[in-house]
């Protein structure tokens, strides 16, 4: 006897009632936020504000007594007047703006609509993850305390400890920076809005991990700012806290392992996506409809050196096990053009 299957719209089935209401805003965020199913600026922002949502949780401030934040409780979005003027969340007030009304439109939860854009969106880029979706969270919260979203200028053993309190070891961390594979920098240096952290920012491969590796040699826009350090190609900006990642020993090898071995980014950036995305609740509360989730299409190329540049070029960082060996990019030089912002 076949499973009772909710009927949703346009001939649409779900496991669960509750999931039925997660296609409608589907289709409306993909076609009115994520402009047609790109893997563009909203997307980027959409999977940064799951970052800067979720990571507003620490038993640390819990065990002295504090409040130590909600997790993945939309709070970022029901307290946008507040958390939106934490220094570290600069520039996310764009996108809750954007987003809220399509919430409350739908009458679902900021909660559960912040991990499911950022769900989403990362699996319209190339070759992206599908993230696991549980629906449910709660609106009833409160703003999450200040100084818990990482700052690029903070040092990686207070990221460490940042994201270790959260819950993540450093591997974890190092999994979930594979979403700045998608992602430019627009208030680091305004002067250079859209400039990415990688050549590729709309595809979801290893070129973060190679190109941070690269030696920094210019400086993008008009200066170095805080939490900026210099950069090995044209139009590409680096955070000071990837470059440090990059290399340290806590996380080195674990960087250079989504180089050596790439299939194995997305598994483990999903993996830890899920546990991000439920930092806070109970997941057994939740009802898993994962099944929304589009599945990501499109394939990446495999690990490469840019244009121009060769191993001599790669500050390698992992003492156990040596720098793989990859082509080089045809062409002389490589050119990296903004995300644009629409
Ligand atoms: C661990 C320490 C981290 C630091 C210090 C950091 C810092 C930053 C900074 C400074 C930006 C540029 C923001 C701007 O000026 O527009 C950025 C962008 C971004 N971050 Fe992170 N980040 C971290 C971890 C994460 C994590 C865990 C995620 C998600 C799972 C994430 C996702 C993104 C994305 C997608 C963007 C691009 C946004 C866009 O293109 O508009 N980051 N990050
Ligand atoms: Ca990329
Ligand atoms: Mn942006």
């Amino acid at each position: 006897v076949p499973a009772h299957r909710a009927k949703c719209s346009k001939g649409r089935t779900a496991s669960n009632d509750a999931c039925c209401v997660w296609f409608d805003v589907l289709d409306d965020i993909q076609e009115n936020l994520f402009d047609g199913g790109e893997c563009g600026e909203e997307v980027h922002e959409s999977l940064r504000l799951t970052f800067h949502d979720a990571i507003g949780f620490s038993p640390a401030l819990t065990r002295q007594g504090k409040f130590g934040g909600g997790g993945a409780d939309g709070s970022i979005m029901l307290f946008s007047d507040i958390e939106t003027n934490f220094a570290a969340n600069n520039g996310v007030d764009d996108i809750v703006e954007q987003q809220k009304p399509i919430a409350i439109k739908h009458q679902v939860s900021f909660g559960d609509f912040i991990q499911f854009a950022g769900a989403v969106g990362s699996s319209n880029c190339a070759g992206g993850p599908r993230i696991q979706f549980l629906a449910g969270r709660s609106n009833v919260t409160k703003p999450s305390p200040d100084h818990l979203v990482p700052e690029p200028f903070d040092s990686v053993t207070s990221i460490l400890a940042r994201m270790g309190d959260a819950g993540f070891k450093p591997d974890e961390v190092v999994a979930l920076l594979a979403s700045h594979s998608v992602a430019a920098q627009d208030t680091i240096d305004p002067s250079i809005a859209g400039h990415p952290f990688d050549s590729t920012p709309s595809d979801f491969d290893s070129q973060f991990f190679v190109e941070t590796l690269l030696k920094g040699t210019l400086i993008p826009g008009d200066s170095l700012h805080k939490g900026q350090v210099k950069s090995p190609l044209p139009g590409e900006f680096r955070l000071q806290s990837d470059e440090l990642l990059a290399r340290d020993s806590r996380t080195s090898c674990e960087w250079q392992s989504f180089i050596s071995n790439p299939n194995s980014m997305v598994p483990k950036f999903e993996k830890a996506m899920a546990k991000m995305a439920t930092l806070g609740q109970n997941p057994k509360k939740l009802i898993d409809c994962s099944e929304v989730i589009p599945v990501p299409r499109g394939r990446v190329k495999q690990p490469i050196l840019p244009a121009g540049k060769t191993i001599k070029d790669i500050e390698a960082s992992c003492r156990k096990s040596p720098f793989p060996r990859l082509p080089t990019d045809k062409g002389t030089f490589t050119s990296i053009l903004p995300v644009p912002s629409s």
